[in-house]
């Protein structure tokens, strides 16, 4: 069987240095003959470095988002995010498409697809968007996730522990295999942080010395309470576990200096992927499909009961309306037959519906954009909401 293409998510606070890990990335596959597929989720980036296949800002206008919704820069990223979380099955559906080798062309499937996302994180792990996002992804492909670490600015212990939980956070949010990537090596090597996550009296020595130098906290903001190091120390214990999953790589973007290895670990955690957490994917999906099945069902249920479905048969409601004398009830009567057709369309799958309004209004709103993958928005443009997958 044909491997599937690893997606990689790359994911970073603001100034991490994801955009250029990015590109460096990419041109390396590009080098090594293995072109990647590009996605950038991000759309309040200016530029990017590389050509991304499918870009968000094709089919979403964040300026335009802000403007139209009254909202600032993060609440514009949130919602162009859940404006673009409507076309999911469509953007899958190409990506698969993608995945399969073409017969009328010599071009190879690709083997990663590359996904960047917007430098404030929050924003997008913690959004529901943004899980919709990356559960979509994981279901159909191995996914990975690749948390991009600055390492100077990482080098005390405070700062490396708020990282530590940071990147714990993540973890547990999107349940996906994750890979640390310690960037910008060429100014700070990496080293010390491997000796930290493996070895704890390492760890405990370094808050020492930075305790008695009185830098503790880094960057010279020096002082720190007995209390801090205290709580650092017993994290640094409680973490071991955490770092016991992770794989963790040190790379430069600049100089481009591990980034085999940085493959060789995504390769790993592809495998991690298919072993462990797929297995528990597919039980959630299940459960959760289980679960809006008998709330469809309860609904369903609901209605019948209401109309009293069961007991006699109920006249049809232009007889009613012949039999009945007063015109109000007429009008009551009316107005309920007529809510329960609306109810019995929308009901069954609440996120259909939401869909199908979503692209009605990006389609009011003539939210479409710059042309960089053209057959994408093309493909966008053109489907409605229930597009094949
Ligand atoms: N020395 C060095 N500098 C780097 C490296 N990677 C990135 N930088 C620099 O770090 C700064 C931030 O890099 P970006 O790639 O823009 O970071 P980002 O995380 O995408 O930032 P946002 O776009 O704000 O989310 C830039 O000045 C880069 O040149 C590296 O490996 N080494």
């Amino acid at each position: 069987m044909a491997q599937q293409p690893v997606a990689v998510v790359c994911v970073g606070m603001a100034g991490s240095g994801k955009t250029t890990f990015m590109q460096r990335i990419n041109n390396y596959l590009h080098i090594n003959k293995k072109k990647p597929y590009v996605l950038n989720l991000d759309p309040a980036v200016l530029n990017v470095p590389f050509e991304a296949n499918i870009d968000i800002r094709d089919s979403i206008n964040y300026k335009e988002v802000m403007k139209q919704y009254n909202l600032g820069p993060n609440g514009g990223i949130l919602t162009s995010l859940n404006l673009f979380a409507t076309k999911i099955d469509q953007i899958i559906g190409l990506l698969e498409k993608r995945a399969q080798p073409d017969p009328s062309s010599k071009a190879v499937p690709p083997q990663h697809f590359l996904v960047d996302t917007p430098g404030q994180i929050e924003v997008f792990v913690w959004s529901a968007s943004g899980s919709i996002l990356l559960e979509s992804l994981a279901s159909s492909f191995p996914t990975v996730i690749a948390y991009i670490i600055d390492t100077p600015r990482t080098h005390s212990c405070s700062t490396f522990m708020s990282n530590m939980l940071y990147a714990c956070s993540i973890l547990y949010k999107t349940k996906l295999p994750m890979i640390l990537v310690f960037n910008k090596t060429d100014v700070q090597d990496a080293d010390f942080a491997k000796d930290w996550m493996t070895d704890f009296e390492k760890f405990q020595e370094a808050l020492q010395e930075e305790e008695s130098k009185g830098v503790f906290g880094g960057e010279g903001h020096g002082g720190g309470s007995g209390y801090m190091s205290s709580l650092l120390n017993s994290m640094s214990l409680m973490l071991e576990e955490f770092y016991s999953h992770l794989e963790m790589v040190g790379v430069s973007s600049m100089t481009g200096e591990g980034i085999d290895e940085f493959f060789d670990a995504v390769e790993r955690k592809a495998d991690e992927f298919n072993r462990d957490y797929k297995p528990e994917l597919e039980r959630r999906i299940k459960e959760r499909q289980q679960e809006k099945e008998g709330k469809k069902h309860e609904d369903l249920a609901k209605v019948m009961e209401d109309m009293k479905v069961g007991e006699k048969p109920k006249p049809k409601h232009k007889e009613q309306v012949g039999q009945r004398q007063d015109d109000d009830e007429d009008e009551e009567d009316e107005e309920d037959a007529r809510e329960a057709d609306e109810y019995a369309d929308v009901r069954p799958d609440d996120d259909e519906a939401l869909q199908r309004r979503y692209a009605e209004e990006l389609r009011r709103q003539g939210l479409q954009t710059n042309e960089s993958d053209r057959s994408f928005a093309r493909y966008v443009a053109q489907s409605g909401p229930s597009a094949p997958r």
